[in-house]
Formats: C-alpha cells, structure tokens, sequence
C-alpha cells in the first residue's frame, strides 16, 4: 500500500464520450450493480451516485450530489482520526489521473456508524483529457469480520497449544511420579552417589548441570531435583536448546510482544516466564549459539530479561538445571562455550554414569523397564532368561538405559511368553531382533544414520540433515533420540 492506496494498471483507465453527465448511457447498468458507484468531477463533487451507494451510507443522492464527498462521509479513519482530503486515493487519482484501490479505508453512514470498504478509484478521461473519477465500493465487514475471528482463532489455538505443550510435560512428569517412573534404578555405587547427590541439592536454589552421555538419565535427574524441592508444587518447564534456531529460541525462552516480527500475531510469554518460581530445564545447553549464551549469562546474573519487541523489563525467580552430553569444558577451550556461563551453570555439578559403568545395575533396571512395558504393551512379561541376562551384561549399552529400554520393548513385542530369551548383542543384533528381516524402525534409523554420517552428522542448516530428510530438526533429533541413533556406533 503507498500512502494513497495501491495503484492499479492504467489499462483500467474509464474513456467515454459524453462529457458533463459522464456517466449517463452506462446508467441503467451502474443503477443495477450490486457494489456502490460514486462518480465526481474534477472538483471532488458528486456527480452520479448509484442506488447501492445509497443503500450502504444511507445518504440520499439528492443529499450528496453536486456536494464534496470526502467531506461528509469519508472525513475520518475507522479510529475516529482527521482523514486529510490529500490522503485520499479518489483525491489523488482525481489530481494524477492514477488508479488506485485499497481495503483500509471505512466510509462513514449517514447515522454516525462506519463500515470497512475496498474500493477502486479510476481516473475517467475524455478525448485524453481527465474529466473525473469513478470510485467503486462494496462493503467488506463481513470479510474483516472472517479475517478477525480466524486471526483471533488462530491467536487461541497457538495459546492454548503453548499452554497445552507446557501443561502435557508437567503432567506427564506428575503421572510418571505417581507410575514410580522417576524413580532412579540402581543400587551400584555410582548411581546411590548420585542419588545422594541430587538430595543434598534438591532443595537448594543453587543452579545444577548435569552432564553423562546420551541415553543415561540426565532428564530424569532434573526431573527429580525438581520433585524433591520446595519448587515442586510450581511448574518445571524444560527446552530442549538444540531444537530450535538462535531467533526462535531468544522468543522461545524470553517470549515477544504482538508484532515483534513476521508471524507474531500476539504477545507470547517466554519459557522463563512461564518456569517463574518454578524449575527450568535446559536440555543440550552446549547448543546454544554465542549470542544466546551472552543473553543467558545476563538473565542468570540479574534474573531480568525483556520479551523481544519489548523494552519492559520482567523479573522471574527460577531455578536453573541445565544438562549436556557435551564435556562442556572442552567446548570452552574450543572457544564454543563462554567460560563465564560455564561457571555459572556448573555450581553443582552431577555426573550420570554411563551404563557400561554399572552393569550390576542391570537386573533392577530390566525388572523396572519390565514392569513399565507391560502396563504400556498389556503383556505379562515376567523378566529375561538367565542366558538372556548374561548377555545383556556382558554388552557395552553405547545408547545407555534408553537403548536397554529400546531393546527390552522390542523383545517384549516379539515374544509370545513371558520370559524374553535374549541373544548375545552386537551393535547390529541390537536392531535386528528378527532374523533376515528388518522393522520399519531399523531401516528408518539406518536411513537416518547413512544419511547423518555423509554429512558429517550436521544436523540443522540448510546442509543438514534435517533439511534433506525433509524434517524439522527438532523432530529429526527426537527421531535419532527415539530410535537410538547415536554418532560414532
Ligand atoms: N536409573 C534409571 N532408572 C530408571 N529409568 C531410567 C534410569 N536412567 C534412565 N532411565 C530412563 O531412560 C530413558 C532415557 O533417560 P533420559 O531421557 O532422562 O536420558 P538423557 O540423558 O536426558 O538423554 P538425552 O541426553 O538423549 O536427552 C528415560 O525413559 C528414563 O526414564
């Protein structure tokens, strides 16, 4: 839109013959139309009016004709506001001869009211000499009523699915602690050191990092820390760092207002808000790119932060759990990770062990991952073979508990009695529980895993392989998360 309206192709250009009634063999016609007819010397006066535009504004022609339009009832923007005749598209095209058409304008009723209109105004020429304008308008209320409520609608359903999205993790964590699923398995000394660890802090504000490789139960420790503090009653709000690019995540973790960029329909509160003294989780924290890590640093130091778009400043009271596969002290060295933040993040740290580090645990995670699969599966799985046990302990679990639950489910699918006999496991036997044939899963992660490993496990970018996977990272990670794909195996 330029200031006075879009402009229109010449070629629309009215040319007709007569001169002083402009209007007057087209008039049975421009009488019958539906859309409301203005036609106006070059003073702005009116000088036809059609019984539609009667109808619309409720002013007779008699009342109008021969007398400034803009004047009576296009005098003002639908706020109530001067609109300037100079303003004014049908004003404009009568002095440039230009055709124009906008949908932002109202005209104002004889009664005071207003109604939205789209209208053409279209320069009228004689001989090739501009005698006057023809402006052409229908009433769009009904449209901008449609535009409003889907805008609206639209507005809602993101709210609602944010509030949902939040409300589903929260309460999944609420039924996993009724289900007993955040209970930690293990009795090795490892995991009881860690356990003891978690309640030492658990009920402290002091921000913890959690760090142990993929698969080893590094959420389910935030998940625990947050339980057993004071916090508990108040939500955790995880996010995952990793699953979104660095402009979507600034708006994801401080929110932004109505309009601060091209899809913000309405103001949006960030993660921080919504964790407000409650626990935040940030998952794959060694993802976040510089310029996110500066504007973490500032929010944990001053606990402060603005909504993008927005110059007010919002006070939150979180406590902070971040974890990461990642030896985030390497990344410092590599100049990947600000030392500042490090710091700030690992005031306590806890190690999950890797599972290859506690074998002896094995047996209570079976008996639990059992228990779990058949309340999910509705089987009476009672447990594994005891040559199916000594295999499972005797491998090296590179894909940790997550992997060891994978594999228990799939055996427990397979199998038709309540023992799981359970071969001896290879990297490959792991996926291949069927002899000679292969399950959608196993050649969808194979699929996933050729395509990462030839692009050197790049995951987002226009180079990754999300992109020619044809998925959102996001979903991409949950994928390799869900299927066990891990880099280097
Ligand atoms: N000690 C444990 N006892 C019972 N279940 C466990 C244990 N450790 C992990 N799990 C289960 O293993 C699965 C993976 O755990 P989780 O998602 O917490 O791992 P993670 O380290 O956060 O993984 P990633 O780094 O890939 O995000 C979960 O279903 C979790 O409940």
């Amino acid at each position: 839109m330029t200031k006075y309206g879009d402009e229109i192709p010449v070629s629309t250009q009215l040319s007709i013959d007569s001169h002083a009634d402009f209007l007057p063999e087209n008039k049975l016609l421009l009488n019958a139309v539906g859309e409301g007819i203005y036609g106006f010397d070059l003073k702005g006066n009116a000088v036809f009016i059609n019984p539609a535009a009667e109808r619309m504004t409720g002013w007779k022609n008699e009342e109008l004709l021969g007398r400034n339009i803009h004047n009576s009832h296009h005098h003002s923007h639908a706020d109530g506001s001067h609109y300037p005749q100079q303003d004014c598209p049908i004003y404009n095209t009568l002095h440039d001869g230009i055709a124009r058409e906008t949908s932002q304008d109202v005209f104002w009723r004889k009664d005071g009211s207003s109604f939205p209109v789209h209208y053409t105004s279209t320069p009228v020429y004689k001989d090739g000499e501009l005698i006057g304008v023809v402006a052409i308008f229908r009433d769009i209320s009904i449209q901008k009523q449609t535009e409003d409520s889907l805008r609206q609608a639209l507005e809602q359903v993101q709210a609602l699915s944010e509030k949902l999205t939040n409300e589903n993790h929260y309460l999944l964590a609420e039924l996993a602690d009724r289900t007993g699923d955040v209970g930690i398995s293990g009795e090795s000394q490892v995991i009881q050191q860690m356990i003891r660890q978690i309640k030492l802090v658990a009920n402290t504000n002091s921000t913890v990092l959690i760090y142990g490789e993929n698969g080893t139960g590094k959420e389910l420790v935030a998940r625990n820390l947050h339980r057993l503090s004071d916090r508990s009653n108040k939500p955790m709000v995880s996010v995952n760092c990793a699953a979104f690019s660095t402009s979507l995540l600034e708006s994801e973790l401080f929110g932004h207002e109505k309009g601060a960029f091209t899809g913000a329909f309405s103001r949006r509160k960030g993660r921080f808000e919504l964790a407000n003294n409650g626990t935040l989780f940030l998952d794959e924290v060694a993802e976040l790119s510089m310029e996110a890590q500066s504007k973490l640093l500032r929010v944990i130091q001053e606990q402060e932060f603005e909504r993008v778009g927005s110059s007010e400043t919002i006070k939150v009271n979180i406590r902070l759990v971040a974890a990461s596969h990642h030896d985030l002290l390497k990344r410092v060295e590599l100049g990947l990770f600000r030392m500042d933040l490090y710091y700030r993040l690992n005031v306590f740290p806890i190690k999950v062990p890797a599972l290859r580090e506690r074998p002896d645990d094995i047996p209570q995670l079976i008996r639990h991952i059992v228990t779990e699969l058949n309340r999910k599966l509705g089987k009476k799985i009672k447990g594994v073979s005891k040559q199916g046990l000594k295999n499972l302990m005797a491998y090296s679990w590179p894909g940790n508990v997550r992997e060891l639950q994978n594999l228990l489910e799939r055996f427990s699918i397979l199998s038709h009695g309540p023992i799981l006999h359970i071969p001896k496991i290879t990297p490959q036997t792991t996926e291949n529980p069927v002899k000679g044939e292969k399950t959608l899963a196993q050649v969808e992660a194979e699929h996933i895993k050729q395509t990462l490993q030839r692009l050197s496990w790049r995951i987002s970018g226009p180079k990754g392989a999300a992109a020619v996977l044809g998925l959102p990272p996001s979903t991409l990670r949950s994928r390799m998360k869900k299927l066990n794909v891990i880099r280097g195996v």
